[in-house]
């Protein structure tokens, strides 16, 4: 008897303890004024930032959300308080993100195609160019866009059972030059020349194998592992480190920022052909049949 009332004091005392950690862990949370499609939380212990894709169903990256995400960065890479970000996904054992959005690309005038592919190129800009550390919690799928999104961060840590890749070319289109260097510089010219000519979507587990994300663990454990490979990253000098990134980035962003006009007009060259839209036409069908 005696015993267990030790331990149930134990008990009461423990969960007195964590009710005041987890008042001050809340008090020190600074949520920004986000849009309800990035949700945004900012600790101001250790100037983690927390942004979580939450536009459903699947996190496709339309105008909105391209913008969205695109501003966000932009306003943590000038906060000075904010230290280092997570990315994650609202929609967790499920999707991470779905990619483009396909129907921004299918019977679309060549204006809107030519104002999304800007969207993209800006939004590949400011997080490939984010000079601060950014780890991605890829908690669901990850094909094609999802998956460029996720290598340009500095570290993957992936829920185990799902899939991720650079698969466009499965869907009759190919993936730019900015999205295959990202492979290219994550898992060497072998395996992202078989992977992008392939469309080849890798399990989770296989994308340890060759490198594509760099820890795989069980879906309660994404976001701990995320923050714990943050802290150390952290603890790295930072200018030291920004510079480093910058210098190893530059050159494949340089090639994008000398010509964007160029690379707009050889998208919208390249997607209104009518066999590619009969081709994106076709596989949206599918995904939408999939269901039934
Ligand atoms: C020179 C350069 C030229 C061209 C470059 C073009 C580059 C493109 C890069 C891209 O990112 S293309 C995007 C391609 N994305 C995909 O192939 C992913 C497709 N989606 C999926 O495989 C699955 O949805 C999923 C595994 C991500 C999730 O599966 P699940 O949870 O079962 O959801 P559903 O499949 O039921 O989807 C729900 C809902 O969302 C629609 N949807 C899914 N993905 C997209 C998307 N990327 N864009 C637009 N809409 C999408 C799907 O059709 C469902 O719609 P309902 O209306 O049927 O609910």
């Amino acid at each position: 008897i005696q015993a267990l009332q030790i331990s149930e004091n134990k008990i009461i005392k423990t969960k007195m303890l964590s009710r005041a950690c987890f008042r001050q862990f809340s008090a020190s949370i600074r949520r920004m004024s986000s849009t309800n499609i990035v949700e945004t939380n900012i600790d101001s212990g250790t100037g983690f930032a927390t942004v979580t894709l939450s536009q459903p169903p699947v996190n496709s990256l339309d105008k909105n959300l391209l913008t969205a995400i695109t501003d966000r960065f932009k306003k943590l890479s000038d906060d000075s308080s904010v230290t280092g970000a997570i990315l994650t996904s609202k929609f967790d054992g499920k999707v991470f993100s779905a990619g483009l959005n396909i129907v921004d690309m299918f019977q679309k005038s060549d204006d809107h195609l030519g104002e999304f592919w800007g969207m993209v190129q800006e939004w590949y800009l400011t997080i490939q160019g984010f000079p601060k550390p950014l780890v991605s919690a890829i908690n669901g799928h990850a094909p094609t866009g999802g998956c460029a999104m996720a290598l340009m961060s500095d570290y993957r840590v992936m829920v185990e059972g799902k899939t991720i890749g650079l698969n466009e070319t499965l869907l009759g289109i190919v993936a730019p030059f900015f999205f295959a260097d990202l492979m290219i510089a994550a898992v060497g010219r072998r395996h992202a020349e078989f992977a992008l000519n392939n469309g080849y979507l890798y399990t989770s587990d296989e994308a340890l194998k060759i490198g594509l994300v760099d820890e795989v663990v069980n879906l309660d454990q994404v976001v701990p592992t995320a923050l714990k490979i943050l802290t150390k990253m952290t603890k790295t000098p930072q200018p030291a480190y920004q510079v480093c990134k910058n210098f190893l980035r530059k050159e494949t962003m340089d090639t994008l920022r000398n010509d964007r006009a160029g690379d707009i007009a050889h998208f919208v060259g390249f997607v209104q052909q009518p066999n590619v839209q009969k081709a994106i036409g076709g596989y949206l069908q599918a995904l939408k049949q999939r269901k039934k």
